[in-house]
């Protein structure tokens, strides 16, 4: 889908994509690591590593990230060209036998392996049983059709983007579930010489890269890692760039949140600031409360 978009922007003909726009696929460390947390062997730069050496190896020239992967800092040499549309920033609940998520019973088994997932779901229902659940996406649809759960959830984003849509039981609402920082949204990378190519302003999505902005803004001052259960939304409304962002205890008993919003004509640099300053508050206030516990 992205490797056509390119093209376009580069004015190549769809039947010419493929090769003058060849596909390199990368499988990276992220991929391949099923049975353990992210945070346990490194975080989530072991889903960028390898394509991001890839790209300064001269192997690649663009490279499609997942917002939600990308650390808060670029590597030397490394930027963010361009931020296409977002895809549904929300979580997924998927199940066979249960409708939605208040419909699961008593001591469900319940499989993910994010930190804030576990976090808001223990917040709402804390008799839930979390089960560890790492892999593709079809590795984890085929653990919860084994029987291994009763419910999973995953992004919204991910599945429509796989064709999978048809698997989500309910969209969970966005303020129960705030989604990761750059949940749903892409990240287009390439060496700094090229960050200004006309090509990248044709695929960014301004709203979509002020609200992004505003969000890692959030995950900085939070120091987003898959160590804490973070989230981060903001979106356009009413002329507005409106931000949440919290963090939980991983038993989701704590929860601190924060929203605010700016003027949606602001810039980059104040979308950043204001997520800096709303993910700031949080940590001050969880910090206070967990000296205080
Ligand atoms: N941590 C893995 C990861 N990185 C990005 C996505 C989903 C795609 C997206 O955020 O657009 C996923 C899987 C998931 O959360 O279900």
């Amino acid at each position: 889908m992205m490797q056509r978009a390119i093209g376009r922007a580069l004015g190549v003909p769809d039947a010419e994509v493929e090769t003058l726009v060849p596909l390199v696929e990368i499988v990276t460390t992220g991929d391949r690591i099923q049975d353990r947390r992210l945070l346990e062997v490194g975080g989530k730069a072991l889903f960028t590593k390898e394509i991001e050496e890839a790209l300064l190896d001269g192997r690649v020239d663009v490279a499609v990230h997942s917002m939600k992967d990308v650390p808060a800092e670029q590597p030397p040499g490394l930027a963010i060209a361009a931020v296409p549309e977002r895809e549904d920033p929300r979580d997924a609940f998927i199940s066979d036998h249960y409708a939605t998520f208040a419909d699961l019973p008593q001591g469900a088994r319940f499989g993910t392996a994010s930190l804030r997932r576990q976090a808001q779901a223990l917040a709402l229902r804390p008799d839930l049983n979390i089960e560890m659940l790492r892999g593709n996406v079809d590795t984890r649809l085929k653990r919860l059709r084994d029987g291994d759960f009763d419910a999973i959830l995953l992004a919204c984003s991910g599945l429509n983007r796989l064709g999978l849509g048809e698997v989500i039981r309910q969209r969970l609402p966005l303020d129960a579930f705030l989604p990761a920082p750059g949940q749903g949204a892409l990240a287009l990378q390439t060496r700094e010489g090229d960050v200004d190519a006309a090509w990248t302003r044709a695929l960014n999505h301004a709203p979509t890269a002020l609200a992004v902005a505003a969000e890692r803004g959030a995950m900085a001052a939070l120091e987003g890692s898959c160590r804490t259960a973070i989230g981060a939304y903001a979106h356009i409304a009413d002329g507005r760039l409106h931000l949440s962002t919290e963090m939980l205890s991983p038993d989701g008993a704590n929860r601190w949140t924060r929203s605010g919003d700016i003027t949606a004509d602001a810039d980059h640099a104040a979308a950043r600031a204001l997520g800096l300053d709303l993910g700031g508050q949080v940590q001050t206030v969880a910090g206070d409360q967990k000296i205080a516990l």
